[in-house]
Order: C-alpha cells, then sequence, then structure tokens
C-alpha cells in the first residue's frame, strides 16, 4: 500500500492537476509560475522575489543536490509552494547537508509532485500567470478552487514590508574599502552584497522604510535599489528615495525591482507580464555594445519606457540600454544626464550565468567619477 499523501493544484480557471505531496503537508496560496532554469533550486528557493509565488520546475528532475549550508540567497524558503515532476530519491553532492523533501518540510513549504509540469507551463503560457493553491489535506478540488478565487491576486500586491530588513545591517568590503553604498532592501539576495563587498565597497542595508534623510544621512557613495517581490506600482516610498538619489546627484544603481523603481522615479510606468521571466537563459541584448548577455530572470512585472532615442524625464534625459530578446520586453535602463542605471535581470546570478557582471564594475566606475 502506498503511503504518499494525494496533493491537488487547483488552479483560478479550474485547471487542476493531481498528485502526491512534496514537502510539509497542508494548503497553501500564491501566484502560479515556472522558471526555466535546471540548476539552482536552493537559490530559486530562497530568493525573496518569489514570496507568495506557487514556483512550478520546469526541470524535471529536481532534488539531485540536496541542499546545503552555502546557496541559500536569503534566511529562509519564501516561495508559497512548490511544484515538480519527479524529485530526486537520493541527494548526492558534496556539500550536501540533507535532502530537499526534508528542508521543504522543515520550513512548512507545502509542494506537490508527479505533476505533468510541460502540461502545466504550456497552461500557464497561454493563459498567463494566475492564482492557485497547492492542497494535500483532503479537501475537494471544488472546495480549493473556492478559496483560490478568494485569496488576493499578483497585481496591486505590496509585498516589501514582508521581506525588507527590520533594521539596518553593514556587510563590509574584502580588502580596503574603496565606496560606501547604501542598498535599499526590498527583498535583496545575499549574493548582491557579495558581488559589490569583491570590489571593496562597504554596503549598508537598509529597511525599506527608510525616509530620504535617513539614506541621505548613511553618507554613500552610491545608492543600491534591489529585486523584491510583489506589484511595482504599489512601491511608492522606494520610488521616493530612488528620486533624493538621483535628486542628490547620486551614483544610482537598480536590479530587477530596482529597474521599476528607478523606472518610476523617472516617471515611466510599470505593467504585469503575461507569464513573466523566470530562469537563467535569458538572451539580453545591451544596444550600446550590441552584446548579447546570457541572463538569470525572475520577474513578472516590467516598465513601460519608449524604445527609441531617449526620453526627457524630471532627471534629465533616459534610455533603455537593454531589451530581451525574445520578447522584446525593457531589460535596463540608463539615465544621460544623471549617474544612475538599472536593470531587470540579475547580474548577481545565484542561480545563472555571470555574463553580466561587469554591471557592478559600471556602478564602481559612476562612483569613481563622482569620489
Ligand atoms: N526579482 C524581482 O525583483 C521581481 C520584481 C517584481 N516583483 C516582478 O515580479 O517583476
Amino acid at each position: 500500500m502506498s503511503t504518499k499523501t494525494p496533493a491537488l493544484l487547483v488552479l483560478e480557471d479550474g485547471r487542476t492537476f493531481r498528485g502526491e505531496a512534496f514537502g510539509a503537508v497542508g494548503e497553501t496560496f500564491g501566484e502560479a509560475v515556472f522558471t526555466t532554469g535546471m540548476t539552482g533550486y536552493q537559490e530559486t528557493l530562497t530568493d525573496p522575489s518569489y514570496h507568495r509565488q506557487i514556483v512550478t520546475m520546469t526541470a524535471p528532475h529536481v532534488g539531485n543536490t540536496g541542499v546545503n549550508l552555502e546557496d541559500d540567497e536569503s534566511a529562509k524558503i519564501w516561495v508559497a509552494g512548490y511544484v515538480v515532476r519527479d524529485p530526486a530519491r537520493i541527494s548526492s553532492n558534496w556539500r550536501a547537508t540533507g535532502a530537499l523533501n526534508d528542508r521543504l518540510a522543515d520550513e512548512g513549504i507545502v509542494g506537490i509532485a508527479g505533476v505533468d509540469t510541460r502540461a502545466l507551463t504550456r497552461h500557464l503560457r497561454e493563459r498567463g500567470a494566475m492564482r492557485a493553491a497547492v492542497s494535500s489535506n483532503g479537501a475537494s478540488a471544488e472546495e480549493v478552487l473556492e478559496r483560490v478565487l478568494a485569496s488576493p491576486q499578483m497585481a496591486g500586491a505590496d509585498l516589501v514590508g514582508d521581506v525588507t530588513t527590520p533594521e539596518p545591517y553593514v556587510v563590509n568590503a574584502e580588502g580596503p574599502t574603496r565606496f560606501r553604498v547604501a542598498a535599499i532592501d526590498l527583498g535583496i539576495k545575499r549574493n548582491t552584497p557579495r558581488r559589490m563587498a569583491a570590489r571593496g565597497i562597504e554596503v549598508h542595508v537598509l529597511p525599506a522604510t527608510s525616509s530620504p534623510e535617513e539614506l541621505l544621512a548613511r553618507g554613500a557613495d552610491g545608492v543600491f535599489f534591489s529585486n523584491g517581490p510583489g506589484d511595482p506600482a504599489t512601491a511608492d516610498t522606494a520610488v521616493k528615495l530612488a528620486q533624493a538619489a538621483l535628486g542628490e546627484g547620486l551614483p544610482t544603481f537598480g536590479i530587477c525591482f530596482g529597474n521599476q523603481v528607478l523606472g518610476r522615479a523617472l516617471g515611466f510606468g510599470t505593467y504585469k507580464l503575461v507569464y513573466g521571466h523566470r530562469g537563467i537563459n535569458q538572451p539580453v541584448i545591451d544596444r550600446e555594445t550590441g552584446k548579447v548577455e546570457i541572463t538569470a530572470h525572475n520577474h513578472g512585472f516590467a516598465v513601460d519606457a519608449p524604445r527609441t532615442g531617449s526620453a526627457e524625464t524630471e532627471f534629465g534625459r533616459a534610455e533603455v540600454s537593454h531589451v530581451c530578446l525574445n520578447d522584446d520586453v525593457v531589460e535596463g535602463l540608463n539615465c544621460l544626464d544623471r549617474p544612475a542605471f538599472s536593470v531587470q535581470y540579475h547580474p548577481e546570478a545565484a542561480a545563472g550565468p555571470h555574463d553580466a557582471d561587469y554591471l557592478f564594475d559600471r556602478f564602481v566606475k559612476l562612483m569613481e567619477g563622482a569620489a
């Protein structure tokens, strides 16, 4: 007799997938999205940008290398739920300290295995990311669907307050300190301060609730806006901080949510993509150099800015610096009259390729110019 607990994945349009419980048994709600990364599941699970999302892995076999003490991108797992096809029965890696299934269960993360993730992904690609639940507590699909329909949408979700640090903290530079950066934590991944520290930057990570005065009082050489969960249309506090940084002429850099915040600070809008970009092999072109980078993505929203020429903003001219070659979505912004730029993708990688690491050097160059 099988000891497996049956589980359901119920989408808000009624489509239901049956499988078995993976991780904790229970019921969880969030936006169903998919990521195409073949590796890096531990980084994905612990990326705060996935807060309130039920993440489907298109990679069919998940958990092979177990979990380790080094690859977390924050203090805990943030995904609301986890959907896999075929969990590994054995963890095999020299760094592994445990099994993925146990880690999910320990942190109370409700998942489902045995799902036809190709069918699910095709459905989400056609119909768009949508609300969903994973349930393994014995409820019927009809009951779960009712609760899914009563759960909050991702559009309009203000989630930064759930993930930001309550108190400021400092990540020391490796070697001599060359610059100090104030990093606004909208859901920051650990590897970002690390990539800066490696360049002699002392990173002061500040709560998203910081006031412009508190930000400027740090006496920083540059300001950074991190990745983070939720709808950037709700990020008014961060937008004000970005406007303060732009107003002071401070070198400013943003990643992902930080790109959306800089975009809004410049007066551009943001909008929700149908199913978003999540994975570690997305081709992006740098329009200035014509170079193509293979990049890590995790975004469901994007900036709406003109693709040709530059736009006149309150802070001078700004242009779209990078676009995604798959669908022409804006992937980067550059200010021509202020030392500020941002990208929608992840130069810090973790997981993913390091093609875009040069962007941290570009930030350093801006600070050298201002020093
Ligand atoms: N990784 C991120 O910073 C994501 C930004 C935003 N929550 C989005 O989905 O687009």
